[in-house]
């Protein structure tokens, strides 16, 4: 399995209209995955704007078709570089930014597009603009680059070097420990719902308790769609690698650590972003799933609640949210000193700001049901990190 093949396959997914997703099995989900993500860059840019960064430079590395693009103008980017190995997917990127660049009349951060296999070659030497940046995201993508030691090495690289020290990393990844307990706790190495099923390719190694720290292949369908095969990324292994490269971990979480977290101050972005399924359904709507999907809240009555059927939690279940922090040196610290003052300011300026978008802010009161099930969720597996010297 080669970078190019994973190149291959996100350049060959179709791209689907509004009313194609609307339609989804797994609207919700998608939704839901995309609250997350709005949640984890709001964390992250909360926190830059304590350090007096109110518009932060960015890398979305791995941006596919830029999905995150709207967010980055709700996190008043100064500018966005964006990283993909997928040509195909860069180009539907460039093009929804210059949708966007028209709609806002130009008042809009500054956008710079790259193809780039971020396993193989040095990012820094592509980005024409080499000022520092504030934060690098990389959603859903940084476990195909545990195909081999080389690679992730890479892969952590480039996504930390551009950072300035106290710049933060985010990223959304599935949490091999989960994967490794559902698919053990099938026969055949293969766990199923309605609607996603995920295989570990080679059963043996899960027999033996040892899947390898790196090319750990697993297969990962979600709504019938095929993906290209995917590599389990340990998070201690993670963690380790990362700390290699002078970052230190902020938080990680589970999805559903993430969600008990954030539900409150998330819940009017949630309503807007419909990332949770009103049960009962509406007269005249229907649910996504079948009745046996929403055992967990069939004894509300009346009294609508958001939920999501059972398959789509358990997919959700399958995930993990991160941040670690470049480490600063000493010098970097007495710069800092230099500017508290100008911080200062800055802070109080940003909090005023913060307070005018909650008031802004209307849309529909949510409840998030959580399931009986959700202790389930963290059974984990021993990881033990011993890794090779530095490649
Ligand atoms: C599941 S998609 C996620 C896209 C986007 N970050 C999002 O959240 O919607 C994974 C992305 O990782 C990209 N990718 C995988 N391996 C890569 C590599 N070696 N270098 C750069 N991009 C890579 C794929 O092309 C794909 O666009």
């Amino acid at each position: 399995m080669s970078a190019n093949q994973v190149a291959e396959h996100y350049n060959s997914v179709k791209q689907t209209g509004i009313d194609d997703r609307k339609e989804s099995r797994i609207f919700h989900l998608r939704n839901f995955n995309n609250w997350i993500k709005s949640q984890l860059i709001n964390e992250a840019t909360n926190r830059l704007r304590d350090d007096g960064v109110r518009n932060p430079r960015i890398f979305d590395l791995a941006c596919g078709k830029g999905g995150d693009l709207r967010k980055w103008d709700i996190a008043r980017a100064e500018t966005v570089t964006m990283a993909d190995i997928a040509s195909v997917s860069i180009d539907q990127a460039k093009g929804r930014y210059e949708e966007m660049r028209q709609r806002n009349r130009n008042r809009i951060f500054t956008a710079d597009f790259m193809v780039v296999d971020c396993t193989k070659e040095d990012i820094m030497e592509k980005m024409k603009d080499k000022k520092p940046y504030d934060l690098t995201s990389c959603q859903f993508a940084l476990h195909y680059s545990f195909v081999d030691e080389k690679s992730a090495r890479t892969f952590i690289r480039n996504a930390v070097k551009p950072l300035r020290p106290g710049g933060i990393f985010i990223g959304t990844l599935p949490d091999a420990e989960r994967i490794v307990w559902a698919a053990r706790e099938s026969e055949d190495g293969e766990f199923k719902n309605s609607v996603c099923s995920i295989r570990y390719e080679n059963v043996d190694e899960l027999r033996d308790g040892k899947p390898p720290l790196f090319g750990a292949k697993f297969h990962f369908v979600l709504d019938s769609q095929v993906n290209c095969p995917e590599f389990l990324a340990y998070f201690p292994l993670l963690q380790h690698l990362l700390e290699q490269e002078g970052m230190e971990l902020l938080f990680v979480k589970t999805f559903p650590e993430a969600i008990e977290e954030w539900k409150e101050a998330g819940a009017n972005l949630m309503g807007r972003m419909r990332a949770l399924e009103k049960y009962p359904a509406d007269q005249g709507e229907k649910l996504s799933g079948g009745p046996e999907e929403y055992k967990h809240v069939e004894g509300v009555g009346n009294n609508p609640v958001g939920t999501l059927s059972e398959s789509e939690w358990q997919a959700v279940c399958m995930y993990l949210v991160f941040a670690f922090r470049k480490r600063k040196t000493p010098a970097d610290n007495g710069k800092e000193e230099e500017n508290t003052e100008e911080n200062h300011r800055n802070e109080r300026k940003a909090a005023e700001e913060v307070d005018r978008s909650v008031v802004d802010e209307a849309g529909e009161d949510v409840e998030v049901k959580r399931r009986k099930t959700d202790e389930d969720v963290f059974k984990s597996e021993k990881t033990e990190v011993e890794l090779t010297k530095e490649v």
